[in-house]
């Protein structure tokens, strides 16, 4: 018998990679953080002596979910401005709100409240965008949470940097502090073209051929953003950013509601990700991402969330679901965005985004085991003919049971065990009174 950490045996074991995959009766072996094997459940008590048996008999388990694009101590400012236009909301209320509140504080509480209801709703990892990321990598390792860290840049002074130079000196001093940690890479990230001028993108570029990092920015999020940019430069902002030279394979673009064919066979040709959002973008009426349009020309699309200010929550089944729908509705056809496709965007396509799809992302031997078990024994997620199915179009981040992230088991029977949630409730009750005149 060899020895392991831990066993986990399921109803269900569904890898995502091979794609369209479900396992009846089978188990994940984990020793030293990683994944030893995926193999029948009575091959598995034959082979492996486990510390830990975790027998999960109506369960699906499948790779922890990534939320690919975050804005997590925003967790602060749920419901702060709701009902209203992308730039109304983001320069009449998000922006002033942020000058006047943000600090490492905030980021600390609003950080702490995110990861939370991200690991208790089965997300393991999360690629996050906002002031203070120091602060973000801090709390988020102290939960036993995987992390892409934002090197932010904005061409204007806030709380956390004065100028660009500083912007940029702080993001590197992020990404030497965290390289090579087992939980947190670092992604350059520039906030949108039209918060950041072409000199500074231009740098960006290099600087993350250099490192090998990617780029994660908003990209043709509205319309109004494309008009503007070709009122103002006779150009749209993806042509823009392609001649700063960051088209590339690191380039990790959020939203892209509106694209043409051209721009559909320049994303696919550089090998560029898109970074779907479809609970934002319609809660702000920005706009709809042609995915299957996108996936078919051999685009990468992931899913993310955007921040609580604009969703107002970070529930990926919650997105894995809208953006299912949306995606037939966008493409007229019933079977654009299956099922199978959405547990990938939300999996995945996440970690070939963020450049981790060697470490995470799949069930599959060698990766980290980052694992979310959801049970469906719940008489709404009955009877069972296709767990994914159920996944996608059933099932909701109520019914996830347990999380380990790295091997490290991070919720139990819905219970986080690295987290107090009283305490980061009477936090954010303090913080909304701070608030309160900004709402
Ligand atoms: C430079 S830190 C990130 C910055 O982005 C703002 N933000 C949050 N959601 C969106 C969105 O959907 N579009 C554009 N900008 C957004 C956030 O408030 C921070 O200021
Ligand atoms: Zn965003």
């Amino acid at each position: 018998m060899e020895q392991i950490d831990t066993l986990i045996n399921a109803r269900w074991v569904i890898p995502v990679e091979p794609a369209r995959t479900v396992l009846d009766h089978h188990s994940v072996a984990i020793r030293d953080g990683r994944i030893v094997a995926v193999l029948p459940t009575d091959e598995a008590h034959r082979t492996y002596q486990a510390d830990h048996v975790r027998e999960l008999d109506s369960h699906a388990v499948i790779p922890g979910l990534i939320n690919a694009h975050t804005h997590a101590a925003m967790n602060l400012m749920r419901g702060i401005a709701d009902d209203l236009p992308l730039m109304t909301w983001l320069q009449e209320h998000i922006f002033p709100a942020e000058q006047a509140h943000v600090s490492p504080e905030f980021c600390q509480d609003g950080v702490e409240a995110a990861v939370a209801e991200m690991l208790a709703g089965g997300v393991t990892c999360f690629n996050d965008m906002y002031f203070f990321p120091e602060v973000t990598a801090r709390v988020t390792t102290q939960a036993g949470m995987r992390l892409s860290a934002g090197m932010i840049l904005i061409d204007f002074p806030t709380a956390y940097a004065d100028k660009p130079e500083e912007y940029i000196e702080k993001g590197l001093a992020l990404h030497d502090a965290w390289r090579g940690d087992p939980l947190v890479t670092t992604a350059f990230a520039p906030h949108a073209p039209y918060t950041v001028g072409e000199e500074r993108l231009t740098h960006v570029a290099t600087l993350a051929a250099e490192l090998d990092c990617p780029v994660h920015i908003h990209v043709h999020e509205t319309a109004d953003e494309v008009n503007q940019s070709i009122a103002t430069t006779g150009e749209r902002p993806l042509a823009r950013l392609e001649a700063c030279g960051l088209l590339s394979p690191g380039f990790i673009a959020a939203h892209m509601t509106q694209v043409t064919e051209t721009e559909i066979e320049r994303l696919a040709a550089t090998g560029s990700h898109i970074l779907h959002c479809p609970e934002a973008n319609m809660k702000l009426a920005s706009g709809f991402c042609p995915v299957q349009q996108l996936l078919d020309a051999g685009v990468n699309v992931a899913l993310g969330t955007d921040g609580v200010a604009s969703n107002n929550d970070l529930d990926m089944f919650g997105e894995m679901r809208s953006a299912a729908l949306i995606g037939k509705a966008v493409a007229g056809d019933a079977a654009a965005v299956d099922a199978d496709t959405a547990l990938a965007m939300a999996t995945i396509n996440g970690a070939r985004a963020l450049g981790i799809d060697g470490h995470t992302g799949s069930l599959t031997a060698g990766k980290a085991a980052d694992i979310t078990a959801v049970d469906l024994g719940a008489l709404e997620c009955q009877p069972v003919y296709n767990p994914v199915s159920q996944l996608v179009y059933s099932a909701g981040r109520h019914h996830v049971s347990d999380v380990w992230v790295a091997g490290r088991q991070l919720v139990h029977h819905g219970d986080l065990l690295t987290l107090d949630r009283d305490r980061i409730l009477n936090r954010l009750h303090a913080w909304r009174d701070k608030l309160l005149p900004n709402a």
